[in-house]
């Protein structure tokens, strides 16, 4: 994918331990390191996907910040510019959801032409064992109604609905008029034949 251009910039956000890394890694490379020991992302990690949606090909740059609360300010200077944030809250914890609400505020208040998509992580651990659910999903999707976002549960270790996460942030992203104009635009640059130089 190395120097392929970025069509669409996605931004994950929220708690340390929430299973930011482990969805991107699942979309990216389909695979999930659960035995492996936890390591906190530093600063941010970049990955880039092409995905075919709606007839069209697109490569998705996916920024995946650090969740500590040290790096605040640094995925700040992440999110500057992108089209989608995924935010994400750990589904066996429930302190991980109030991030998910300081996030929602930060966007909106600074980056208003991204989408906002909430994200529960761990659906697996739910699943197994109904008492591990600390964040109800009504409560979720109320929220969601609120802010016009769209909810998915995930699981990293099985994949369930991840594919379809991006799958639809991508369409959304194409169908949207606003985006569609500037596609257009790219492409007639793209095709414009380039001026012969003439020299006196
Ligand atoms: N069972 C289960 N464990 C998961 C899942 N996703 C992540 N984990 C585990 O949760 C822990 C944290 O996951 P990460 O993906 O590193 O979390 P993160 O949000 O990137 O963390 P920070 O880098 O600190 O922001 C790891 O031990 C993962 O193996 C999942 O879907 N199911």
């Amino acid at each position: 994918m190395s120097g392929s251009r970025v069509d669409m910039k996605i931004v994950l956000l929220g708690k340390e331990f929430g299973g930011k890394t482990s969805l991107v890694e699942r979309f990216l490379h389909d695979r999930f390191h659960g035995e492996a020991p936890y390591q906190a992302t530093i600063g941010a990690a970049f990955g880039a996907k092409r995905i075919e949606v709606v007839g069209k090909s697109l490569i998705l740059g996916i920024w995946d910040t650090a969740g500590s609360e040290r790096y605040e300010a640094m995925s700040r200077i992440y999110y500057r510019g992108a089209k989608a944030a995924i935010v994400c809250y750990d589904m066996t914890d429930s302190e991980s959801f109030a991030r998910v609400c300081f996030w929602v505020k930060e966007l909106r208040n600074n980056e208003e032409n991204c989408k906002i998509y909430l994200c529960g992580t761990k659906k697996d651990l739910v699943d197994e064992n109904k008492n591990n659910r600390k964040v109800d999903y009504h409560m979720v999707t109320d929220y969601a109604d609120e802010i016009r976002a769209k909810v998915f549960e995930t699981s990293a270790k099985t994949g369930e609905n991840i594919r379809n996460l991006f799958l639809k942030i991508a369409e959304d992203y194409t169908m949207d008029p606003v985006n569609k104009q500037q596609q257009e635009k790219d492409t007639l640059n793209l095709q414009e034949p380039t001026k012969k130089k003439r020299c006196c």
